[in-house]
């Protein structure tokens, strides 16, 4: 997955993921405008293995991430993997999937939870607990977390996501996952993540540490 080489940057003419343009209004009479980019919404899951008292979560490598870790002297056309090992953009994120289509959140989530983790989990079983704005700066998709319980009889799949994706399923115990959010960072993981984790340390940890 670390294995990153012949980064290169070229210009974005047209993409399925990105639509930026300009929005223009006027504010108490006066003229204004910002500039947008439309995305797609998503869909995350706290994955919680009772029989191995364990978060399940993924690791993968994030071209944004990683491009955000090299020096901006450095961000040219080609960049130095050697200097810059994709070690760097790795992430620890939840089970996670983006709205791309004409499902409802739950199904989403339950495809997510199939490919990603390779657990099969009842739609009943899953809990919708909130919903967040992913950013609100240039784009304001919505991030809806499912929180689910499951157990190793529950796991009919590998996972590690399809096509191409090379996801790797990373369990954490509750202490671990204490450890890690009380650390200074930087974290490599999104908000909509952390607040998740906050949500299940506050919300749930409690009845599985005895
Ligand atoms: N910009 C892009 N360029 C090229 N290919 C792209 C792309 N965006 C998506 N794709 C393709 O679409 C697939 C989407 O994968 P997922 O549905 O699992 O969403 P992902 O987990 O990456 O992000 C979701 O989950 C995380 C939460 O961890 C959210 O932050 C994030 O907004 C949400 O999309 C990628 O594997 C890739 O093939
Ligand atoms: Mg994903």
């Amino acid at each position: 997955m670390e294995d990153i080489r012949n980064v290169r940057l070229a210009p974005l003419k047209d993409s399925n993921y990105l639509k930026p343009f300009r929005f223009l209004y006027t504010q108490n009479g006066t003229p204004k405008s910002w500039d947008l980019l439309g995305v797609h919404d998503s869909v995350g899951i706290i994955i919680y293995n009772i029989t191995r008292k364990v978060l399940v979560l993924v690791k993968q490598f994030r071209p944004a991430v990683y491009y955000s870790s090299v020096h901006p002297d450095n961000r040219k056309d080609t960049i130095d993997t050697d200097k810059y090992p994709g070690s760097l953009g790795t992430t620890l994120e939840l089970c996670a999937g983006i709205v791309d289509k004409n499902k409802s959140l739950l199904e989403i989530a339950r495809e997510e939870a199939l490919e990603e983790c390779g657990y099969d989990i009842p739609a009943d079983k899953m809990e919708e607990i909130a919903t967040c704005r992913s950013g609100v700066g240039e784009q304001s998709a919505l991030f809806t977390v499912f929180f689910c319980e499951v157990t190793d009889d529950m796991k009919t799949g590998a996972g590690g996501g399809i096509e191409n994706e090379l996801i790797e399923i990373v369990e954490k115990t509750i202490p671990e996952m204490e450890e890690m959010m009380n650390s200074p960072g930087p974290l490599a993981s999104p908000p909509g993540f952390l607040y998740a984790i906050m949500w299940f340390l506050h919300h749930k940890a409690g009845k599985y540490k005895n």
